[in-house]
């Protein structure tokens, strides 16, 4: 949790007049499309990305391929005939691969994304990559990856600031031996996914065996390995009957594919919970049937939470009844939920246990030590447990709620808002990070 500049702008979060009644249309998932801009630029040929997100996250993704000599061309078209996703309101990206070369200089920002996905693909290019970030992304793990592609036969010069972290420099020979690597992914599923996204790049493959405590966000994993079975790569995983806690991932060329992106379900959570808080109703259009998302987790979580939901061919319906039930959940398979189910879980009617997230101490800040603190200076009673939170409701007042630079921690306290008079969100402008729409689709969505 990095200090505030107590300067920065305060936004006064609206509190709701009643039950709240909207649709609300999602931009992309911020997953998928760092995803599909990875493959798309490791691709044998030029693909598209329709509906990607436009957000710091992925536009630092896009500048960081391009920077390594990635043709990624913005297109905006009202008609769906030419780039348009199902709305028709059609972003499009085509991205061109044409080899990858260095010298180039990357931006991480603090996107965990870029930071881990991109230094097994510099290591395919033919000059040095230069890996910078943000302070915070200093001390996001990274030696994962970094050590891996050490044993993958990469050179990597970590000496400018603390070994095994950014800043850092990949010296990319334009080829990579691969082959077997074990890594402890405790701290991140992103190393895992990294290594793979690239995998079918290396001469060799590569095989990852994860060794160490329990393993985050498999459905992420789960979504690198669907993503690339898409583009046409051979991926063995422990689900397949494969052992567990190891991926192979087999040498190939990868297609160029014409990808509509999803929404991003986890940042539809501030939409629905306002359903959930307020008792309202919100539709979110284009709600996938079948998803790999995490935020999907959110159809049940929130249903045990109070709210009941359908998916129809509007999107998905979701409606609260009136009442916010504390939860006992395990979220380690979800984490980037986790403080939008704690903003939720601070209103219910009886207590509420976040388990399995210690590894969120490490995300954009420390999300336990930041939403105990700013839940508790609200008049809240929420205490830190070695891997989660437990939150008793109590009744709470209006102030300041600082973000930390945390894009979730900033629509968390919107949620919160709804219900509590005066709260006011610093840097809510946070949000940019994956959801640059936010403060005016909440304004929307009150009708305001
Ligand atoms: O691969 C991904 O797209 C992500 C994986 C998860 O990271 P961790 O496993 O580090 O929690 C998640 O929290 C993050 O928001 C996005
Ligand atoms: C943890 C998150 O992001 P990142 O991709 O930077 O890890 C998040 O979006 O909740």
């Amino acid at each position: 949790m990095t200090e505030t500049p107590a300067h920065t702008a305060l936004w006064p979060a609206p509190h709701a007049s009643g039950a709240v009644t909207a649709t609300v249309h999602v931009p992309g998932s911020k997953s998928v499309t760092n995803r599909a801009l990875v493959l798309a630029a490791l691709a044998a040929e030029p693909g598209w990305l329709r509906r990607p997100l436009r957000s710091r996250d992925t536009l630092l993704m896009a500048g960081a391929l391009r920077a390594m000599g990635v043709g990624i061309e913005e297109t905006v078209s009202s008609s769906s005939s030419v780039a348009g996703g199902q709305d028709g309101t059609g972003e499009a990206w085509r991205v061109i691969p044409s080899g990858l070369h260095g010298p180039a200089t990357v931006d991480v920002g603090n996107a965990g994304t870029v930071m881990r996905f991109l230094p097994p693909v510099a290591a395919l290019a033919d000059g040095p990559i230069h890996f910078d970030g943000d302070p915070r992304s200093y001390e996001r793990p990274l030696h994962g990856v970094i050590d891996a592609l050490r044993v993958l036969g990469a050179r990597i010069d970590d000496t400018r600031g603390t070994p095994g972290a950014l800043p850092l420099t990949v010296h990319g020979c334009g080829a990579l031996e691969g082959g077997r690597v074990e890594i402890d992914a405790s701290s991140s599923s992103q190393f895992v996914s990294a290594l793979l996204l690239s995998g079918p790049g290396f001469n060799q493959g590569v095989e990852v065996r994860h060794v160490g405590g329990a393993l985050p966000s498999m459905p992420h994993i789960r979504m690198t390995v669907d993503m690339l079975r898409s583009v046409g790569a051979q991926v063995d995983t422990p689900e397949a009957g494969g052992e567990p806690n190891v991926w192979r991932v087999t040498p190939g060329a990868l297609l160029g594919r014409d990808l509509t992106v999803e929404p991003d379900l986890s940042n539809a959570q501030p939409f629905l919970a306002a359903a959930l808080v307020t008792g309202g109703t919100v539709t979110i259009p284009d709600w996938p049937a079948h998803t790999t998302q995490p935020g999907d987790a959110l159809r049940e979580i929130f249903t045990e939470m109070g709210g009941s939901c359908e998916l129809t061919e509007q999107g998905l319906v979701f409606t609260g009844s009136g009442s916010i039930h504390g939860i006992d959940v395990d979220l380690s398979e979800v984490g980037e939920l986790t403080p939008g189910i704690a903003a939720v879980a601070a209103l219910a009617d009886a207590p509420s246990t976040l388990r399995g997230v210690a590894h969120l101490r490490l995300h954009e800040t420390d999300r336990l030590a930041a939403l105990t603190k700013e839940i508790n200076e609200l008049g809240g009673d929420v205490t830190e447990t070695s891997d989660g939170l437990h939150i008793k409701p109590r009744r709470l007042h209006g102030g300041i709620f600082h973000t930390y630079d945390d894009h979730r921690m900033a629509t968390a306290g919107a949620v919160i808002g709804l219900a509590v008079d005066g709260v006011q969100i610093e840097n809510v402008a946070t949000t940019a990070k994956t959801l640059p729409d936010f403060p005016d689709l909440w304004t929307g969505m009150l009708g305001n």
